[in-house]
């Protein structure tokens, strides 16, 4: 599990240490140094007459990066540092020009930015420290020119990484251009600069980083999209901090879902294993009904139960002879792929499922005191979502799109588009958390999972995933692990959100097995689901 603080717990986290006389900027710059020199070596095979350059901001994060520079120039670096503000950390900038670091002031001659951000594009490695986590807002003043031109020669997007990282890395969630000839490595120190630290916006210009060198523990925004898309490789490195309290936000790998995942023993039989009921599909979209059930069954349900007319019926039996049409038990919910919402103009006709879709949240709500069998966990999708109530338990997982959780805030009140939703993901999904009550889980590149304690965000999917009915898949998917784990998600609903989480590692993962670096099909991401899952228990 990746751990991520807020700026305000990290700097509670140093209080103490800096007060009992810890060296935190000392280690900082040296582990920043040695990971510099490990790229520069890795990409050049050798570093005396490498070209560094630092981009220095006012505060602390700048006295990281002018301490690595007087490393990077001991060992033979060529190092030109920008200042972008008339002061800077003194003893940072004492150590570098000892030395034999250079100093170019482009806080006194802003005009020269377009000047120094050609020179600066020259350097075999740029160093980021502008801003860290005492960043307010967007880069402003001469950062933010000198940025601004930066990327206009550099490119936004950060590099293509090895996705499997090493031990202390946290594979990219960016997928861009990889830095190659005539593009300088960016490494930024702590965090990209002018990044939204605990919200993961992306305000203003940023210079995409091939890799994040960030000190103690995570930061939130390293993390969430939109920022996770400029990164690069984040390495975290060890400089003694132990924040106090919940992490704000979390990222799930893939031997933690391994050691939570349900295992059946020899006493387990189908009732205890989880039974899925579906509301999914009709006559205009049969196939939301297939992949829901086939992901269902695949993910290794119990058994599915399938809710919806009797033509479409056929249809799942037909690709799924293991679900079943007859009423009974159901420990989690799946509602909504494929049925058409109030408004849908394609599908006028919903073969009833409205109806079933309200009764069997009804159920799972445990709104009907003589109904047995709830309540009950519920996966809440597409056509579902306008068939919430006022208020959800929190044990209702919404699994909205951006699209799609706009209309839903806007149903309630709140004034946001689609593009709000993708400037702030983990914002709007709060607020939708808040509104609805429910858990919801916002689909995208990056998965954001808001529910009653902390966040999560999952970057597992290739781009490819990015495809017609791999929303049914999901759909299925945490339906089946839902229903595994009933009574727990019921009674300890925070549950719901790491359960949430885990299915999009799930998903994700089974997309990148099901054809590694190229298309998906979504029914071939439900077909490659259970070697996802032996592949994963094979790591507890
Ligand atoms: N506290 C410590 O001892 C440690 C801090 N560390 C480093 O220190 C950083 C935090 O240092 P600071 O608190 O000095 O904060 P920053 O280095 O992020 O700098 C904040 C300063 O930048 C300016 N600024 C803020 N927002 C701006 C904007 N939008 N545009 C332009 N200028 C802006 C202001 O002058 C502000 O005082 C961390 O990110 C980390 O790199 C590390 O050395 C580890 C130890
Ligand atoms: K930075």
């Amino acid at each position: 599990m990746i751990s991520a603080w807020s700026a305000d717990d990290v700097r509670a986290a140093e209080e103490p240490l800096l007060a009992a006389g810890a060296p935190l900027m000392a280690r900082a710059s040296f582990a920043l140094a040695t990971q510099v020199l490990a790229d520069l070596r890795a990409r050049r095979r050798h570093v005396r007459g490498a070209r560094a350059a630092l981009l220095v901001g006012a505060g602390n994060n700048g006295g990281d990066t002018l301490h690595a520079g007087a490393v990077l120039a001991r060992r033979g670096v060529a190092v030109t540092a920008v200042l972008t503000a008339e002061r800077v950390h003194g003893e940072g900038l004492a150590a570098l020009r000892g030395a034999g670091g250079r100093v170019v002031e482009l806080a006194a001659a802003p005009d020269r930015a377009p000047a120094v951000a050609a020179e600066v594009s020259a350097a075999d490695v740029v160093l980021d420290g502008l801003l860290g986590i005492g960043a307010r807002g967007a880069l402003r003043g001469p950062a933010a020119d000198l940025v601004t031109e930066l990327t206009a020669v550099v490119g936004m997007e950060s590099a293509e990484h090895d996705r499997s990282g090493s031990a202390d890395s946290i594979p990219t969630a960016a997928g861009g251009v990889t830095a190659g000839a005539g593009r300088p490595w960016v490494v930024a120190v702590d965090l990209p600069s002018g990044i939204g630290v605990d919200d993961g916006t992306l305000p203003g210009p940023v210079l995409a980083a091939d890799r994040t060198v960030t000190f103690g523990v995570a930061k939130p925004g390293l993390l969430l999209p939109p920022a996770a898309r400029v990164v690069g490789e984040v390495t975290v490195v060890d400089i003694g901090l132990e924040p106090v309290g919940p992490p704000a936000v979390r990222r799930l790998e893939a031997a933690d879902v391994a050691v939570s995942w349900p295992v059946p023993g020899p006493s387990d039989h189908k009732y205890t294993r989880g039974l899925v009921g579906l509301v999914a599909g009709t006559a205009t979209y049969p196939g939301a009904a297939v992949l829901a059930a086939s992901a269902a069954v695949r993910t290794g349900t119990g058994m599915v139960r399938y809710r919806g007319s009797e033509p479409v019926a056929r249809t799942v039996l037909a690709a799924r002879p293991e679900v079943v049409t007859a009423t009974g038990r159901v420990q989690a919910w799946v509602v909504g792929p494929g049925v058409p919402t109030t408004r849908d103009r394609d599908d006028p006709a919903d073969d009833g499922q409205h109806d079933r879709g309200r009764g069997a949240l009804a159920v799972a709500r445990g709104d009907l005191p003589g109904m047995p069998y709830g309540p009950v966990p519920a996966v809440v999708d597409a056509g579902g979502l306008p068939l919430l109530g006022e208020t959800s338990p929190p044990w209702f997982v919404l699994t909205p799109h951006a699209g799609e959780l706009a209309g839903l805030l806007r149903s309630r009140g709140e004034d946001v588009h689609r593009d709000d939703v993708e400037a702030a993901p983990l914002r709007w999904a709060r607020r939708a958390h808040e509104l609805t009550g429910a858990t919801v889980l916002l689909k995208g590149g990056v998965t954001v999972v808001a529910g009653t304690e902390g966040a999560w965000a999952q970057a597992d999917a290739p781009g490819w995933l990015a495809t017609a009915g791999a929303g049914d898949v999901l759909a299925g998917i945490l339906g089946t692990m839902l229903a595994a784990r009933a009574t727990d998600v019921v009674e300890r609903p925070a549950l719901a959100a790491e359960v949430a989480a885990a299915a999009a590692l799930v998903h994700g993962s089974a997309a990148e097995r099901a054809n590694p670096g190229g298309p998906v099909a979504a029914l071939d991401v439900a077909e490659a689901v259970p070697g996802t899952v032996s592949t994963l228990l094979g790591l507890r």
